[in-house]
């Protein structure tokens, strides 16, 4: 018992039983919380309740009586569900765009024996659904980025000497803070003095393994006989010389945390492939020894070559590149981020203030100056000027007069530039200043690449442009 098969417009006969009165049905349908709108077999409808009305904008009294296919026509049903049942002949779900609300609807036939009488279509407001379900997952992300926020607060109490106010050297903190709590491999890629020794150990430092050793190695500065013995340490006896007792290599000490391989670009293809088995293997032999010796350790490798160029040109492993590669991060020079700059200057001039008892202060040209220049050097030449600055600054200021002549230079260059004299065309200003800007942008790797990205062109412009200008750019 529900719906008389007499159903009709008036609603005469609606119960078969007369459970209920026609007005006590029509207020049933009215109580629900979904669309109910029942039509006949063509499409004409018969009952259509109040909450139809909310979910369609459509009133009662306008759709009684009438043939849902007028509301398509005129646009307000992008398309008929009830009268997709009709010509299915069966049940039919779908969501809709109606009166501005996501509508979720499904329309069912009902029959008298084999003959269809009608579609009864029920249908849902899922509008708020959706938008809780947008609320939640901006709220989801909101929370992660507190999460970071949280960390990098953190890092900046902890590590206060640690300057990344440039939004680049930010996002390096924030993937950092990401990896460290992972046991992914790091390759920090970087020039000279760029801080790759400082991320290395940030990356240690907010790891689950910071109460683990950090061992560091520079691979540049040792012969490789003693690399191999400082990695992997070597047994008694291994070698005229050798200490009595062996002795553990970094890779055993570093055991459990983070082993900092510098200036990897420099080891020899021996050392490659002992590094890459080491890696693979998770176990050391000592030199001398037999012994397998297995261990835990986090590898960060540091470089300021262009590793990638090495693998193309085979003077690296590129099995091992990869190995080291799991998380690359590349930190650009000072000079792309030229918000870090002001705040270092502040704190070193802090810092060589607190070592060396001064008091000294900077004036705003001259940290102008400093701010302009491109810092071939990075950071560490940033240190070493305000130091050398700040300890021979004649009346406890630093002033334009006293900021060396090549990073004075460097500026005055840019701005002769804009002083015509007759012979001096736009052409030719304009060719100076566009050299200038390239001869900024070349790195040491003389990437055309790199370049391309920084100025925003494409390679080959950069290409054309530096053989213009006559600058040598390797390949
Ligand atoms: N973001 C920074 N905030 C404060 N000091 C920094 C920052 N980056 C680097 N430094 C300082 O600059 C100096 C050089 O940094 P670091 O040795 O980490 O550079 P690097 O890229 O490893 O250099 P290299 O390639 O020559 O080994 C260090 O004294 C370091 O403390």
């Amino acid at each position: 018992m529900i719906i008389d098969t007499n159903i009709s417009q008036t609603g005469a006969g609606v119960m078969e039983e007369k459970l209920f009165t026609y007005e006590e049905f029509q207020s049933l349908i009215d109580s629900s919380y979904d669309g109910i709108h029942i039509t006949d077999d063509q499409g004409v409808t018969l009952f259509y309740n109040k909450a139809c009305e909310e979910i369609e904008g459509i009133e009662k009294a306008e759709i009684i009586g009438r043939n849902v296919q007028e509301f398509v026509d005129s646009g307000v049903y992008p398309e008929s569900i009830t009268l997709e049942a009709i010509a299915q002949g069966e049940r039919v779900n779908m969501f809709q765009n109606i009166n501005d609300k996501l509508v979720m609807a499904s329309a069912t036939p009902f029959f008298n024996g084999d003959r269809m009488k009608g579609i009864i279509v029920n249908s849902r407001d899922i509008t708020s659904l959706n938008t809780l379900q947008t609320e939640l997952e901006h709220a989801k992300h909101i929370n992660e980025n507190y999460h970071l926020e949280l960390e990098q607060l953190k890092y900046k109490e902890m590590d206060s000497d640690l300057v990344a106010r440039d939004p680049a050297m930010e996002k390096i903190i924030k993937l950092v803070l990401r990896v460290a709590a992972v046991k992914s491999s790091v390759l920090i890629q970087g020039e000279s003095g760029v801080g790759k020794g400082i991320i290395a150990h940030l990356i240690h430092k907010y790891g689950k393994e910071s109460e683990q050793p950090f061992m560091k190695i520079d691979c540049g500065a040792i012969t490789e006989s003693l690399l191999e013995t400082e990695l992997f340490g070597y047994e008694k006896g291994a070698f005229m010389g050798a200490d009595e007792a062996g002795k553990r290599g970094l890779l055993e000490l570093a055991d459990g945390g983070t082993l900092f391989l510098d200036e990897i670009g420099e080891i020899s293809f021996s050392m490659q492939s002992k590094l890459l088995s080491v890696i693979n293997d998770r176990e050391i032999t000592r030199v001398g020894g037999t012994g397998k010796v297995p261990i835990d350790v986090r590898i960060v490798a540091a470089t300021n070559k262009n590793l990638e160029r090495m693998v193309k040109e085979k003077q690296f492993r590129e099995d091992l590149y990869y190995r080291l590669n799991v998380v690359p991060v590349r930190i650009p020079p000072l000079r792309e981020r030229k918000d870090d700059i002001y705040p270092l200057i502040m704190k070193n001039l802090e810092k060589v203030n607190e070592k060396y008892g001064l008091d000294v202060e900077i004036d705003p040209l001259a940290v102008d100056i400093l701010v302009d220049y491109h810092w071939p050097g990075n950071v560490r030449e940033l240190e070493n000027m305000i130091e050398r600055l700040a300890v021979t600054a004649s009346d406890d200021v630093i002033d334009f007069e006293h900021i060396p002549f090549e990073i004075k230079n460097a500026r005055m260059e840019s701005l002769a530039f804009l002083n015509t004299d007759d012979s001096y065309s736009l052409n030719d200003i304009m060719a100076d200043f566009e050299k200038q800007i390239l001869l900024n942008a070349l790195d040491e790797d003389r990437n055309v690449g790199a370049m391309a990205r920084t100025l925003k062109i494409d390679p080959t412009t950069v290409r054309r442009k530096l053989h213009k200008h006559g600058i040598d750019f390797g390949k």
